[in-house]
């Protein structure tokens, strides 16, 4: 069955649908111009509201060593999800700097954007295919935008077979059943789709997903 990871939580009912669904990771997002941004203090209060079986995972867009360090500590992350422009060295860098499984997103609209992932075989502990947003968006994700997920159907673009990898942009509980029958995705991993508002989780919706997810 594949992983789930509710990404975005702001609040502790979010925390708690998603350990209701049996999530295996929530995701506390750590960029300014996010409207599911935290502070250290709202992400340390709700590191503690986190199950023990749960891990949290951090999201930084082109961050420094400084921020990251600071929100490990505060959120007592178990990894970093790095979601902008980190090539493979700045990868390498917070990997051999911080104790924590570290993930690299890849935006994809197209199956050249796959051949990008290659880059990261052996550096990042997990790849995350997201779709690309729209030029000039406010985000680099987060914005309910997927991509043509049988790109990822077959060899993914020549990515390695045995690296660790998961799927995100644009799911719900409505299209995840299909996400994971194109894909086959070891992980999925959603914001919006278990949204009412930009920022704002829905319980409901966030055991939704995960039962959709237990169904496949
Ligand atoms: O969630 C955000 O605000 C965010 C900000 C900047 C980069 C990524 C962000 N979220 C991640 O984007 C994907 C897809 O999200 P969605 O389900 O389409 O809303 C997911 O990995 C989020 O963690």
């Amino acid at each position: 069955m594949a992983r789930i990871k509710i990404c975005g939580v702001r609040d502790r009912a979010a925390i708690d649908a998603a350990a209701a669904g049996r999530a295996d990771y929530v995701g506390f997002v750590f960029f300014a111009k996010s409207p599911r941004n935290l502070s250290l203090d709202e992400a340390g209060g709700l590191a503690g509201a986190v199950p023990s079986g749960i891990r949290r995972i951090g999201l930084f867009v082109n961050a420094d060593d400084e921020a990251i360090g600071a929100a490990v500590r505060a959120a007592r992350l178990d990894g970093v999800q790095l979601h902008g422009d980190e090539g493979p060295d700045r990868v390498a860098a917070v990997k051999a700097r911080f104790d924590v499984e570290v993930w690299k997103a890849i935006s994809v609209a197209t199956r050249a954007d796959l051949a990008d992932a290659r880059r990261y075989a052996g550096v990042a502990d997990r790849i995350l295919f997201d779709a690309k947003t729209p030029t000039g968006a406010a985000l680099p994700g987060g914005m309910g935008v997927r991509f043509d997920w049988r790109l990822l159907a077959g060899d993914r673009g020549g990515f390695d077979p045995g690296a660790a990898w998961g799927l995100a942009g644009g799911l719900d509980a409505s299209t995840v059943g299909e996400a994971l029958a194109t894909t086959q995705a070891p992980l999925v991993d959603v914001s919006s789709g278990v949204e009412d508002a930009p920022g704002v989780k829905s319980p409901a919706k966030i055991r939704a997903f995960c039962e959709a997810v237990r169904a496949r």
